[in-house]
């Protein structure tokens, strides 16, 4: 399996876009409209807020899931027993947000958005017509005025050494979500299994943008787009002394919309969150 960057702006990007998408799960595109100058910024302005004992301030609420997540209580990917070595903060247009942090991000979610609906757009023009029958609604209509849509600031660390032994930054799972629009990290480690079972390496070439089906998509496409397993493997040598910073948007359909015949957008985010531990 081969994962290449897209040109955003090649005339056929769509078509090879969503072919990536299909084939493996996930699709990089170069060459996008997202200002790299604001993600570099955010990275920033939240290394210094994880660094801080503010964050103490904004500890989530388990009813809402807003908010600053410790790496006590982060997720455990289903089917593993050790805690992620992470922390993150979920940021909703609604929810809590230090505010001299608030502007920026409320900007780079709606610029993320934006560009997700073009995306979803794409995915719906390439889906055969016995898949894009099984949509329920427009794929892009789905997330619209959705106050569900997540964004993720996520902090992993320096590993001090003592971890615990088989901990990793993010052990293998796949997103709950339609699709994850992801801006290259700081760091690398970010890793995708391949159809052999292999795990390789995404490009992560700072500036690039990295789209994954979740499994909502899944659901939705009744199996036709693969939510694929990814992981964040930790660094070694010199590089455990780097903390990672990365900036997943989870795109998440009102809580009414119908996914398949056994799920709504709702009862299946539900199922999830209680199998992550953090509902
Ligand atoms: O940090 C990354 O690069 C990926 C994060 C991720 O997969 C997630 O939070 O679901
Ligand atoms: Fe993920």
């Amino acid at each position: 399996m081969k994962l290449e960057a897209v040109d955003y702006a090649a005339p056929n990007a769509d078509k090879l876009f969503v072919e990536s998408l299909r084939s493996t799960g996930f699709g990089v595109l170069k060459n996008h409209p997202i200002s790299q100058k604001s993600v570099t910024s955010i990275y920033a302005n939240w290394q210094e807020f994880f660094d801080s004992a503010e964050k103490d301030n904004y500890v989530f609420d388990r009813e809402t899931q807003d908010g600053f997540f410790p790496t006590t209580v982060s997720e455990t990917a289903k089917g593993f027993k050790k805690k992620d070595i992470k922390e993150y903060f979920h940021y909703y247009p609604w929810g809590k947000c230090p505010p001299e942090l608030k502007q920026e991000l409320a900007d780079y979610y709606q610029a993320a958005t934006d560009l997700a609906t073009e995306l979803l757009n794409w995915v719906e023009k390439h889906s055969p017509e016995e898949v894009a029958k099984l949509y329920s609604q427009p794929l892009s209509n789905m997330i619209k005025d959705s106050n569900q849509t997540l964004l993720r600031v996520l902090h992993y660390p320096p590993l001090t050494g003592d971890e615990e032994p088989d901990a990793i930054r993010a052990a293998a799972h796949e997103d709950i979500n339609l699709l994850t629009i992801l801006p290259a990290a700081n760091e690398p480690g970010l890793q995708v299994k391949g159809t052999g079972n292999e795990w390789l390496d995404v490009p992560s070439d700072f500036g690039n943008l990295i789209i994954n089906i979740g499994d909502m998509l899944q659901e939705a496409s009744g199996g036709y787009f693969p939510s694929t397993s990814h992981r964040v493997i930790n660094p070694a040598g010199a590089d455990m002394t780097k903390s990672r910073i990365s900036l997943p948007l989870f795109l998440h359909p009102r809580p009414d919309v119908v996914l398949s015949e056994r799920h709504t957008a709702d009862s299946y985010l539900k199922e999830r969150l209680r199998e992550l531990g953090v509902a």
